[in-house]
């Protein structure tokens, strides 16, 4: 057996495991149901999600949802759904999608329980969790048992290669987006051979006509006007056309034994900017701390340090790593005019006459005039500190902004970022 079917066979529940959560599921669902029936209310449970496709590996949750019916106004099933997701599930949290739901566990199952309306084929839906149902009935009605396996076995091969999840943080294929791949290809292997040869965007179906700018389209089945490939960012499409290619060359050397390079001495310089990650979601979070990151980046880029590399780390902290190759700023330092033969070329020679900073010209080059000038601040530090108290990094972390502390020298090593950034590989 072949090393991805050896994993296969590791991560498909047995059938003890999977009856385990047909039975967690059911006793559920039974108390969801006397709740509505005591209360008088007109919604039912169902279980959606991969457990109920059958497509689900030994990591996966259950996602059990209480469809009502469409009469009751939002705001009710959003109050109505907490309640009994917490009657019925002990000790559960809440978490905030579109809409509120609730998330706990039973002998060590994730669940998350979550209140939508209850649509048939072809009506309007309300908000994106409307869809699911219809997802499960999609699947179910067009797989069979060796599509289910191969779906299964997709998921595998997208975990090994590290591009398995939909949430913001990982960009990577949803469940949902292997099934379809499977159903609109037949086999795990078509569509694995059709991922080594293809060039630039994923669309599915190939002849689609709608317009998306994502690199993966993938249209929903249930609702062409979504893009269920929306979530995918650029890099994990390559790592996955990439990893086709491997595949399909019979080259697992490289790709499931990837050995990257370690070499901690680079003559560079690092720092690390270091702050507690707010206690948000982190869907929200992620993409604040991106803008940080590319932030921090430009700064050290305008200023004259010099970046060449930089990663991001999100754990209990947010971890932003940059290497750079100055660490002092010369005195003097290029800094473009306009053109010549602008109208702004006068001002920009009276606005530079007598000024102290200066260290030479202004002079002509090519078709602009230049000005050689020494920095306003040479500290590094500094210069990152009053640059953050203008940007705009996002609603969650502007307010935490004061807070970064800077670390450097050997103890960036000590950081997880610098664990992240040395171990780079392939996948
Ligand atoms: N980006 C996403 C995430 C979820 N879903 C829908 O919500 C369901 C449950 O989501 P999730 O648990 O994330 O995916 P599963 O398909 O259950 O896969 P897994 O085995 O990883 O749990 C999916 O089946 C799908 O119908 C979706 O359409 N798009
Ligand atoms: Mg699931």
């Amino acid at each position: 057996m072949n090393y991805l079917e050896n994993k296969l066979q590791e991560q498909t529940p047995t059938l003890q495991e999977q009856e385990k959560l047909k039975n967690i599921v059911s006793a559920i669902a039974s108390d969801i149901n006397a709740i509505c029936k005591t209360e008088g209310i007109d919604a039912t449970p169902l279980e959606v999600g991969s457990v109920s496709k059958g497509t689900n590996l030994k990591s996966s949750d259950i996602d059990l949802f209480i469809t009502f019916s469409r009469s009751y106004p939002v705001e009710y099933i959003e109050k109505k759904g907490l309640e009994i997701g917490h009657a019925v599930l002990e000790n559960a949290i809440e978490k905030y999608a579109e809409h509120p739901y609730v998330s706990g566990s039973v002998s060590g199952i994730k669940i998350d329980i979550v209140p939508a309306f209850r649509i048939n084929e072809g009506e309007r839906i309300v908000s994106s969790v409307d869809r699911t149902p219809l997802h499960t009935i999609y699947v179910k009605s067009r797989t069979d048992s060796k599509m289910v396996h191969d779906i299964r076995l997709l998921k595998v091969f997208l975990k090994e290669i590290n591009v398995y999840g939909s949430e913001v943080a990982k960009s990577g294929f949803s469940g949902y987006i292997c099934e379809i791949a499977i159903i609109a290809f037949g086999t795990f292997e078509k569509f694995i051979q059709y991922m080594a040869n293809l060039k630039g965007k994923l669309i599915v179906p190939e002849n689609c006509d709608k317009e998306f700018n994502e690199p993966v389209i993938i249209i929903d089945p249930v609702d062409p006007t979504r893009n269920a490939g929306a979530a995918v960012s650029v890099e994990n499409l390559s790592k996955l056309k990439l990893a086709a290619k491997l595949y399909v060359t019979r080259r697992e050397d490289i790709l499931f034994n990837p050995e990257p390079v370690i070499k901690y001495d680079r003559k560079t310089i690092m720092k690390a900017f270091v702050l507690k990650k707010p206690d948000i979601i982190d869907d929200i979070i992620y993409p604040q701390a991106v803008r940080l990151k590319n932030r921090i980046w430009d700064i050290f880029q305008k200023s004259g340090f010099m970046p060449f590399s930089s990663e991001l780390y999100m754990g209990e902290n947010i971890e932003i790593l940059i290497e750079y190759m100055r660490n002092k700023l010369p005195d003097a330092q290029k800094h473009m005019g306009p053109p010549a033969e602008s109208n702004e070329s006068i001002k920009f020679i009276d606005a530079w006459k007598g000024n102290s900073r200066l260290m030479r010209g202004p002079y002509i080059m090519g078709d602009r005039i230049y000005v050689d000038t020494k920095p306003r601040y040479t500290e590094l530090e500094e210069i990152i500190k009053i640059e953050l108290e203008k940007s705009d990094i996002g609603k969650n972390l502007n307010q935490y902004k004061g807070e970064i502390k800077v670390v450097s020298g050997k103890d960036v090593n000590k950081l997880n970022v610098a664990k992240k950034f040395y171990s780079k590989s392939l996948f």
